[in-house]
């Protein structure tokens, strides 16, 4: 699992722990672990050009220090000070002791010039300590490193991210590489600021001991969700396995039903029976779905529902959907359910509900903008779940899921762009209404079905990848399942 605490979180372990520790040794620990890193990146130190973009605080100063030790590897390393009366003075005289030059920042007159033949540019402009985006000094040396076709790792986090919450108020950095020490940040794993820190590396400082127990943020890895997959016992039946009952489709989009259902098959349930018009669809598709054409409550036994895909919005979708929140077992929302939602009803239900939004969806829940849920994810996915007194599952890029408690949100790193096309969401539905039917909760639940999709995605896409269908992301769940288990 990995793991990010926030900012004031961050910074109250790395207090206790330097009082523990002489000055400065934990910036040391800092820019070893970034030296190193630089250097494995590298291949060969020896003759390499590196240059450093310097702000004026600890960022800075890690960049000064590792910068130090690659120059002392044989590095020609040039730092650029943008703030040349308060670049930290101890790293700036090591950089200097170890051979290194500084250049003045905003005084330079031609950054291209400056930046030529570099292989190699760390981004130590700004870290946990900045607040919105870059300013105008540094957006030149950001775009210069950027055109000199140099490698960039950020240190700690791409300056201009917002490190809480993975928001980006201006211009960023570009990151290829984000060495970051003690923890991983949000902005690290939520888009849009994720997207700017490319290949993730954590060093460790000794914060661990330091850090409470409850993480802001989770992602799962390989062997959590190998962990929380339901897998037959000797004993199973398919009762035990789990019934998930999937309330979809219409005459409109039959289409969305049988999505749903490849889904809650590839989800590990013992028997999918389906709701709705578009039953002969499914049956065609699915021979094994046990369908039903009356109400839900009428349907047999179901551990867990879903309902909303391709529903539409006439009186017999709203009837199923208040049918299926007046259950007593976990609701699935999605879709056209979450258009016709009544947040009354779902406040007041005991058994559990998971609203599964994509960004336009939230927005109209929230009565915000797309734009400005896609940019503030992390805030939008808490607000939706503590507004519904529900678990959420916000969709897109990297893919959220809150449990309107407080509990640490997850964030999937499995997301691939292939996904964006039209049906995958309902596939994601069935799938987690049927981890939800084999007792798994619902923030296990919706991340471990985020995990399993965007893997599955990824397989139907192919080494170098290729356009998928929703139906090849279903048929490559099973995929998905044996890289993960395996
Ligand atoms: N604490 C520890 O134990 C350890 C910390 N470590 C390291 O320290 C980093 C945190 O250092 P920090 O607290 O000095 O803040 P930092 O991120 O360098 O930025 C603050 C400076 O930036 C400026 N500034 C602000 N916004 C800006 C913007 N948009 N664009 C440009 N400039 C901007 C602001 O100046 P001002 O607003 O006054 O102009 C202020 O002076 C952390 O990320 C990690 O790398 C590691 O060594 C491990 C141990
Ligand atoms: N850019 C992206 N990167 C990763 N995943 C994405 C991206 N865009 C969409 N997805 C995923 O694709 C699926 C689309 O679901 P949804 O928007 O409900 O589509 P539909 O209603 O057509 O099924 C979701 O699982 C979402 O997380
Ligand atoms: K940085």
């Amino acid at each position: 699992m990995r793991t990010a605490y926030s900012v004031e979180t961050v910074r109250a372990a790395e207090r206790k722990l330097m009082a523990e520790l002489p000055e400065g040794a934990l910036m040391q620990r800092a820019a070893a672990g970034l030296a190193a890193a630089c250097a494995g990146l590298l291949g060969r130190t020896s003759g390499t050009r590196i240059v450093l973009l310097v702000g004026s605080g600890d960022n800075g100063g890690d960049a000064l220090y590792a910068g130090a030790r690659l120059a002392r590897r044989g590095a020609a390393v040039t730092a650029v000070l943008l703030a040349p009366d308060r670049a930290h003075p101890g790293g700036t005289e090591a950089l200097r002791a170890a051979g290194g030059r500084t250049v003045d920042g905003p005084s330079a007159a031609d950054p291209a010039r400056v930046m030529a033949g570099a292989r190699l540019v760390l981004d130590g402009i700004v870290g946990i300590g900045g607040r919105g985006g870059l300013r105008p000094d540094a957006r030149i040396w950001a775009q210069a490193a950027r055109e000199a076709g140099a490698r960039v790792v950020a240190v700690d986090l791409p300056s201009g991210v917002e490190a809480g919450t993975g928001e980006v108020a201006g211009e960023a950095v570009h990151a290829d590489a984000t060495v970051t020490f003690g923890t991983y940040k949000p902005g690290l794993l939520v888009d849009p600021a994720a997207g700017r820190a490319g290949a993730l590396r954590l060093v460790d400082i000794g914060l661990a001991p330091h850090l409470p127990e409850q993480p802001d943020l989770e992602a799962l890895q390989h062997a959590d969700v190998a962990a929380l997959l339901p897998v037959p016992a000797a004993e199973s039946d398919k009762y035990r396995r789990g019934v998930v009952g999937v309330v979809a489709g219409s005459a409109r989009y039959p289409g969305a039903a049988v999505l749903a259902v490849a889904g809650a098959f590839g989800g590990g349930a013992g028997a999918v029976r389906y709701v709705g018009p578009a039953a002969d669809a499914v049956i065609a598709r699915f021979p094994e779905t046990l369908v039903h054409a009356g109400p839900p409550h009428k349907a047999g036994r179901v551990q867990a529902w879903v309902v909303g895909p391709g529903l539409g919005d006439g009186p017999d979708a709203r009837r199923a959907l208040d049918d299926v929140l007046d259950s007593d077992v976990p609701v699935l929302v999605d879709a056209d359910g979450l258009r016709l939602l009544d947040g009354d009803r779902v406040g007041a239900r005991r058994a559990a509900t998971l609203l599964t939004p994509h960004a336009g969806e939230a927005a109209a829940l929230l009565g915000a903008s797309r734009e400005d849920v896609e940019a503030r994810r992390l805030d939008s996915v808490r607000r939706l779940a503590g507004e519904f007194r529900a678990s959420v599952l916000l969709k897109g890029s990297t893919t959220l899921v809150a449990d309107g408690t407080g509990g640490p949100v997850r964030v999937n790193p499995t997301g691939t762009g292939w996904l964006a096309t039209a049906g995958s969401g309902d596939v994601l539905s069935g799938l987690t209404g049927s981890l939800l039917a084999a007792g798994l909760g619902v923030v296990d639940a919706g991340s471990a079905a985020a995990y399993l999709h965007g893997l599955a995605a990824r397989f139907a896409a192919g080494h170098g990848g290729a356009p998928v269908r929703a139906s090849q992301v279903a048929r490559a769940l099973p995929a998905a399942w044996r890289s993960v288990r395996g």
